[in-house]
């Protein structure tokens, strides 16, 4: 029976850090295992201008611990106002890694994202041509849809149509919640269409959030659907498919926040995601594809070099985790998969 595990140090696709006393609090918990993090642009106001990434990516590397290596790979809020000359030459001197586009309304802090796609297809197509991803945020907002359809109508009448039209657009499906959003990936070109599958989306499915009582710590966007759908996103993780790879969507908020009669959407996972992760793909059979998915089809897609230094997984009693996290302002809980994690992280080793 394996009981330990190298790989290359994972890196996370898609990770929300906040500001200020969040981001000091939860940086350090990402920065242990993860070598880079695509960060995610929806703070209050959002990362609009290269000025923005710039400031953001300085707060970020003042907040990180003393001697670690962490890249954080910044991106773009994309707005209906955003300037296709300003993205290039975000892009050209290596501060921006992605755009992100928010359907406005779909998601936490979305307000000021996009309404009509055709008034970004100026700053899509400047993407195109130099090559740089563009992530989605991939559910629609219409109210009458319901929201465990969002993201198969948006498969549908959104993405599928937008790269008809602008094929080399290199496209990412942040945080893919449904056997639609898997098949639709699968049968695109691995060069320019990937997505990032979250650690929470593959433990919990609906039920989770309500079946005996409503748990708020599940609530996220996309909501989880049915075992089914979960079922199709393991599948996904450990096929080995290079299109398919972590981002945590690491999404903390306040306890305060979350316990609301209208509680904010997110799963805080970043303190125990590699050890959930391991778990997942032992009982999938598949451990000796967890390199893949956490470490290496993210940097082929990105057209990033691998990790060099290394972590191990080490199987043993379970694992200690805090039940929440204590930042300046209140408790952060920690995502509870609902099983004893079994697989310590120790590293990264050069
Ligand atoms: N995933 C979430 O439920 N929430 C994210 C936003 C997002 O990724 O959609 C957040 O910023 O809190
Ligand atoms: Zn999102
Ligand atoms: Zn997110």
């Amino acid at each position: 029976m394996t009981d330990r595990l190298t790989l290359r140090q994972p890196d996370d696709w898609h990770l929300h850090l906040r500001d200020g006393d969040m981001l000091r609090a939860v940086l350090p918990e990402t920065a242990r295992h993860f070598a880079r993090a695509i960060i995610m642009p929806n703070l209050v106001p959002p990362v609009v201008t290269a000025a923005d990434a710039a400031d953001y990516r300085d707060r970020i590397m003042a907040a990180k611990p003393l001697n670690n290596g962490f890249k954080p790979l910044m991106t773009l809020y994309l707005t209906e106002t955003t300037d296709a000359k300003d993205v290039r030459a975000a892009a050209e001197i290596g501060l921006i890694t992605a755009v992100k586009l928010y359907p406005a309304g779909a998601t936490t802090n979305s307000a000021s994202g996009v309404r009509d796609l055709d008034k970004v297809m100026r700053v899509l197509e400047t993407m195109a041509q130099i090559g740089l991803p563009l992530c989605l945020h991939g559910e629609v907002t219409t109210p009458d849809v319901d929201i465990f359809d969002r993201e198969a109508v948006f498969i549908d009448t959104v993405l599928a149509p937008l790269r008809e039209r602008l094929p080399g657009l290199r496209t990412v499906l942040e945080h893919v919640t449904t056997r639609d959003g898997v098949d639709y990936v699968a049968s695109e070109p691995e060069d320019s269409m990937g997505a990032t599958i979250t650690t929470h989306h593959l433990i919990i499915d609906r039920n989770h959030i309500l079946a005996g009582g409503i748990r708020p710590h599940y609530y996220c966007l996309p909501v989880a659907k049915r075992a089914t759908h979960r079922d199709a996103l393991i599948a996904a993780a450990t096929s080995g498919d290079p299109r398919f790879f972590l981002g945590t969507d690491s999404a903390p908020h306040l306890d305060a926040a979350k316990l609301q009669p209208c509680g904010c959407a997110g799963c805080f996972t970043a303190t125990n995601t590699l050890s959930c992760l391991a778990e997942v793909f032992e009982r999938a059979g598949t451990l000796d594809r967890l390199e893949g998915f956490a470490s290496l089809h993210g940097p082929a897609f990105y057209k990033l070099p691998v990790n060099e230094r290394s972590i191990t997984l080490v199987k043993g009693a379970p694992v200690a985790y805090p039940a929440a996290i204590d930042t300046a302002e209140g408790p952060v809980t920690v995502f509870d998969p609902g099983f004893p994690l079994h697989w310590r992280v120790e590293g990264p080793q050069t």
